[in-house]
C-alpha cells in the first residue's frame, strides 16, 4: 500500500496498530501520529520511526486518518479537525460509544466514516477488528480499511451499527478478559508452589497453544475441551467446578455489562 495514515491520538490503541504495521512490513516513513503531548510521540518515534507532531491538523492531513482519543475527548477533537478536511480522507474511528451520527455531525455528513472495533493484540498482528462504514464509504475505501486492519489481524465488517457493541464485547474488549485468566492461572500456579517465572512461562504457553490449536483444528472448541478431559481424571474436575460456578453466565453477563457500558457511554456524552 502506498497512502499515508495519520493516527489523530498516540495511546495504547494508536501504538498497537501502527506499531502492528511497521512490525508487518508496513514503510513507517507513511505513519505519522499525533498526540497532544510529547513522551508518547518520542517513544513511537523511537521505537518505530514513524513521523510525529502534535499538531492534529498535520496527521489529518494523511489520506486515512485514524480518530484515536479516547471518547470523552473525540467531539473537540472533531470540531477541531473539521475545518481541516477539505481533502477528503477516510476517516476511521475506533472510538467505542460513539454512535456514526455523531460524527456525521461533528465533522459533516458528507464524510466517509468507518467505525473499527480494534483490540491490542494488533501490535503482535494478531488483532481482531470489526468494521461499520456509513453510506459515504465506497468500495475502494471499504478495501482501503479492510487491507490496512488485515496488515495486523483479521476484520469482519458488520451491516448493523449496533453490533459493534457485539464487537467490543467478543473482540475490542476480550483481551482483558484472558489477561485475567492468565493472572489468575499464574498467581494460583505460585500458590501450589511453582517459582512465579514458571508459572508464568507455563501458562502463557499453555493460552498460546490452546488458542492456535483452537484456531486450526477441524473440530469445534467443544470437542478439544473434551479430549482433554479424561473420564474420571483431573480436567474435568477443574471444569466441573467451572460449571458449579457457572462459567457461561458469568461470561455472558460481563460481555453484556461490556456492551451495555458502550450504549450509556453515548448517552453520557450527550448522543
Ligand atoms: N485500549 C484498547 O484496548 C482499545 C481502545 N479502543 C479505543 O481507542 C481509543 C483510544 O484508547 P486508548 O489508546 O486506550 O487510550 P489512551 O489514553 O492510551 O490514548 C489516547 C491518546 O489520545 C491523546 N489525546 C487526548 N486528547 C488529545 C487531543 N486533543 N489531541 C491529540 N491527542 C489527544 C492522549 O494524550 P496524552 O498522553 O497527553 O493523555 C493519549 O495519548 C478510545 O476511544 C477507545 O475506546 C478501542 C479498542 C480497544
Ligand atoms: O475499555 C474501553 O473502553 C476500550 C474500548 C475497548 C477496549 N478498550
Amino acid at each position: 500500500m502506498s497512502y499515508r495514515i495519520g493516527f489523530i491520538g498516540a495511546g495504547n490503541m494508536s501504538a498497537a496498530i501502527l506499531g502492528g504495521m511497521v512490525k508487518q512490513g508496513v514503510a513507517p516513513d507513511r505513519i505519522i501520529a499525533s498526540n497532544r503531548s510529547t513522551p508518547k510521540l518520542e517513544a513511537l518515534a523511537g521505537e518505530f520511526g514513524i513521523q510525529t507532531t502534535t499538531d492534529n491538523h498535520q496527521a489529518a492531513g494523511a489520506d486515512v486518518v485514524v480518530l484515536s482519543v479516547k471518547p470523552q475527548m473525540m467531539k473537540d477533537v472533531c470540531l477541531d479537525l473539521a475545518p481541516h478536511l477539505d481533502h477528503k480522507p477516510t476517516i476511521v474511528t475506533v472510538a467505542a460509544g460513539i454512535p456514526m451520527a455523531s460524527y456525521e455531525q461533528w465533522l459533516g455528513r458528507d464524510h466517509a466514516i468507518v467505525r473499527c472495533m480494534p483490540n491490542t493484540p494488533s501490535l503482535v498482528g494478531k488483532g481482531a477488528s470489526g468494521l461499520f462504514a456509513n453510506a459515504q464509504v465506497t468500495d475502494a475505501q471499504r478495501q482501503r480499511v479492510e487491507s490496512m486492519m488485515q496488515a495486523v489481524g483479521i476484520t469482519a465488517w458488520v451491516e448493523q451499527e449496533a453490533l459493534i457493541d457485539a464487537v467490543i464485547a467478543v473482540a475490542g474488549s476480550a483481551p482483558a478478559y484472558f489477561f485475567l485468566m492468565m493472572e489468575a492461572m499464574i498467581d494460583q500456579g505460585e500458590a501450589m508452589g511453582l517459582d512465579r517465572a514458571t508459572a508464568r512461562a507455563l501458562t502463557l504457553q499453555t493460552a498460546a497453544g490452546a488458542a492456535e490449536l483452537a484456531a486450526t483444528a477441524d473440530v469445534p472448541v467443544d470437542e478439544l475441551r473434551r479430549r482433554v478431559m479424561s473420564p474420571g481424571g483431573t480436567t474435568e474436575q477443574a471444569v466441573f467446578s467451572f460449571e458449579a460456578d457457572d462459567i457461561r453466565a458469568i461470561v455472558a453477563r460481563a460481555m453484556t455489562r461490556c456492551a451495555n457500558r458502550a450504549a450509556e457511554m453515548a448517552q453520557e456524552m450527550g448522543n
